[in-house]
């Protein structure tokens, strides 16, 4: 990590917001409103593209697909369909004010300080961009609505998946004015992070509260950082 950063890629769970957030909320509300979906939109043409996206063997009733996503959701499947049907469960709970997502409290001034300084801020998640919209576009934080912040969303649609390090150079090269080794791309998650250096990318491991430890070998191997606010400290826009 340096001072001249140039732009800035976030993961979602586990970096911005907690992971209980996406385990026990977000994901149990898709949940619990897929059996209602399913009966009222199966056959609308609006519904066809998040059914056809799943195997034709799985999509033969609401209830075979309902017992498929049921368990995908229990294995934290990052399948693009079950991820892109999530978004469109989660686009109700969102607009009825029934889910809000708590950034960490460092998230929101980090965000407004990168963004005062011009450095382009880039999300990339295994959920859907859809998704990603919904949850920075209702947040717990005032004002509530950060999508303004943010120049760009990647998920593994658009960039390919997270662990690959060609999925990163996929993501720099939507900048080509910026030189590959002035991204930073901060993530909970080592083999990310791991992926991200071998494209080029500064990478540092956040550790926040309620995520899984980090190994020895894995603390050794990768800058830990415990908030953006110390990455800001560390010398990206002070
Ligand atoms: C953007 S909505 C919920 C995030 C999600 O579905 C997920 O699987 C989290 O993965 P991430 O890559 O953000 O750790
Ligand atoms: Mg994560």
């Amino acid at each position: 990590m340096n001072a001249d950063t140039q732009a800035i890629l976030l993961d979602i769970e586990g970096t911005v917001c907690p992971i209980t957030f996406v385990k026990d909320v977000l994901f149990p509300y898709a949940l619990a409103a897929l059996p209602a979906t399913l009966s009222t939109h199966w056959s609308t043409p609006s519904f066809q593209p998040y059914l056809a996206a799943f195997p034709l063997e799985h999509t033969t009733t609401p209830d075979t697909l309902l017992s498929h996503i049921t368990a995908l959701t229990a294995q934290d499947s990052k399948l693009p369909a079950l991820k892109s049907l999530q978004g469109y469960l989660f686009a109700q709970g969102y607009s009825s004010g029934a889910l809000q997502c708590p950034l960490f409290p460092d998230v929101p001034p980090s965000l407004h300080t990168w963004h005062a300084l011009s450095i382009p801020i880039m999300i990339y998640s295994s959920g859907s961009v859809a998704a990603q919209k919904l949850l920075f576009e209702h947040t717990t934080s005032t004002p509530s609505d950060l999508r303004p912040l943010l120049s760009d969303y990647f998920d593994t649609v658009n960039a390919g998946p997270k662990t690959e390090a060609a999925s990163y150079a996929k993501i720099a090269s939507s900048r080509p004015e910026i030189e590959i080794s002035k991204w930073l791309f901060l993530s909970d998650n080592p083999k990310e992070v791991k992926a991200a250096k071998e494209a080029g990318i500064q990478s540092f491991i956040v550790m926040r509260e309620g995520n899984a430890p980090l190994s020895d070998e894995e603390r050794a191997a990768h800058r830990v950082v415990a908030s953006f606010e110390e990455v800001r400290i560390l010398g990206v826009g002070i």
